[in-house]
């Protein structure tokens, strides 16, 4: 273990350590994260598997601040003062349970051992319970900004005990990104509760890409404008309701250039979404709890239609789209349309979010926050956006809103947007142009404002063949109809 601190002449200089923090896995997140320790003044015993990477991070960066390079976990473990406080930055899965293994066996009660990578929240319970047992902290964190917002400042969630949380928390704090001098980091709830509401950012943030990629299409296909123009538009639209940080990087992708050409870069890029599961995920448990968050699951089901590349090269040519070609007379209008479209869904993507943490902690008995929620997504994380300060002020003001449709200022945009809306649907039905993300969107709106749904035909054809049974809307309890005799109702 040799501590590298920088001393004015730029020498290294080599002495026995006690570091505040340890980093073990040092790829791009944890590279950065541990450098943004370093520059936020915190002391940082840093390890990684191959050792190769370690000594890259101190020879490039050792002057940003004090890092201990270990050797080996029992080394880190030495090199920290008491309770110990590890960060975990791995791939998640195997790699993480065999680390976790290595430290506990090292560690010793009371000390904190932190997961910053995208774990399942069932893994993290798992670990969480069994660390316990053995008297350590284990603290799930979701941590998001990507590469640079590891360093600059990302949007930290972490769950664990309030215990832990109260050692651990002054440090994840420092490093956070800022807004309004409030640190992008909170302690989220118990055990899994900092991936799980990781896992809900990630599908948000599925849902947002998608959402822009039909405004995308639609004014390419539709209007024929070019990646130029496309740039522009969401540079102009950066600036209004839909700040925010994925719109702006739209604009960058679509206004750069082909590194090997003249032409568009988005224009050479294979038309195929992979994904590393965190979206998946998210709907695989909304099913399990019954939130419906159709905004993210048509997103991740247009990644698995863009990756399906045999299946879309035998349908095209062979299933044919619309006979006339759609005239729109006032571009304009339509840019204004689309725009307006997107607000409407994407608000709709994140009230199903907010609606499944809810739901989440309510399975799990989390005491979350949800206004908490949204102030530390305001800066940091892929999601960032302007108008997650309305999320914060609608729950801060009513914590148990039953959607977040219904909050005043919500229902307001989505009523002035949906004339809109249902005119980018109607188009893009003309047009052929699949918009998943914008239908199931507006969809869900009009579900949830609608006086009466279908749902009672689907209650009378479920007792028709099954007995499943009916209730009523006049009276108490749970009905069957005799159906292959005289149709008389029976009290089930
Ligand atoms: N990249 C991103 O934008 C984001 C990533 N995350 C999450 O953060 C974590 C780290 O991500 P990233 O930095 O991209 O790195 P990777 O997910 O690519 O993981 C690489 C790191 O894991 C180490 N590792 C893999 N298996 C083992 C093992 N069995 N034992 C010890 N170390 C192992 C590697 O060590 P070695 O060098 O020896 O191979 C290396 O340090 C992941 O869980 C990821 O999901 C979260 C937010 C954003
Ligand atoms: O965690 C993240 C940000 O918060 C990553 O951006 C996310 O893992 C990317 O996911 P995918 O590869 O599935 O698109």
């Amino acid at each position: 273990m040799t501590e590298t601190t920088t001393e004015p002449n730029g020498s290294s200089a080599k002495q026995p350590a006690q570091a505040d923090i340890a980093v073990t896995g040092l790829a791009t997140m944890g590279r950065n994260l541990a450098r943004n320790l370093a520059r936020h003044g915190h002391s940082v015993a840093v390890h990684n598997r191959t050792k190769a990477r370690t000594d890259a991070l101190v020879a490039t960066y050792g002057d940003e601040g004090t890092f201990i390079v270990c050797d080996s976990i029992e080394d880190l473990v030495r090199s920290l003062k008491r309770p110990r406080k590890v960060i975990i930055m791995v791939q998640a899965g195997a790699g993480t349970d065999e680390v976790i293994e290595q430290l506990a066996d090292a560690l010793e009660p009371g000390d904190i051992v932190v997961d910053g990578g995208n774990a399942h929240f069932i893994d993290t319970r798992r670990r969480e319970s069994a660390l316990r047992e053995r008297g350590l902290h284990f603290v799930g964190t979701g941590i998001s900004g990507g590469e640079e917002g590891a360093l600059l400042g990302p949007s930290i969630m972490p769950g664990g005990t309030a215990e832990a949380y109260q050692t651990l928390g002054p440090i994840l704090e420092s490093i956070a990104a800022q807004v309004d001098d409030t640190p992008c980091c909170t302690h989220v709830g118990a055990d899994g509760a900092g991936h799980f509401v990781k896992m809900v950012h990630n599908g948000i943030e599925y849902a947002d890409m998608q959402l822009i990629g039909e405004a995308y299409d639609l004014l390419r296909t539709v209007l024929g404008k070019s990646t130029e123009e496309l740039a522009e538009i969401f540079r102009t639209w950066n600036s209004g309701d839909l700040e925010s940080f994925l719109i702006e990087i739209t604009a960058e992708v679509l206004a750069a250039k082909d590194p090997r050409g003249e032409g568009a870069f988005v224009d050479v890029v294979l038309d195929q979404t992979e994904q590393k599961g965190t979206g998946r995920w998210t709907v695989q448990i909304a099913l399990d709890l019954g939130t419906p968050v159709s905004g993210i699951a048509e997103a991740v089901f247009a990644r698995s239609v863009s990756g399906h590349a045999e299946q879309r090269q035998a349908a095209n040519g062979v299933l044919e789209g619309p006979s006339t070609k759609i005239t729109i007379d006032k571009p304009e209008e339509f840019v204004e349309d689309v725009r307006r479209a997107l607000y409407a869904s994407k608000v709709v993507a994140y009230a199903q979010g907010f609606d499944m943490i809810r739901d989440g902690a309510e399975a799990y008995d989390w005491d979350i926050d949800l206004g908490a929620m949204a102030t530390i997504w305001r800066g940091g994380c892929i999601i960032r956006a302007r108008f997650l300060d309305r999320i914060r002020e609608a729950y801060e003001k009513t914590p148990d809103l039953p959607s977040l449709l219904v909050d005043p200022y919500f229902a307001r945009t989505v009523n002035e947007g949906q004339e809109s809306w249902r005119r980018v649907v109607a188009t893009a039905a003309a047009a052929g142009v699949p918009v998943p993300g914008f239908g199931a969107a507006l969809s869900y709106y009009d579900a949830l404002r609608r006086d009466r749904l279908p749902a009672a035909l689907l209650q009378g054809l479920r007792d028709l063949f099954g007995a499943h049974t009916y209730r009523r809307t006049d009276a108490e309890g749970s009905f069957h109809l005799d159906w292959s005799g005289d149709k008389s109702e029976q009290e089930a």
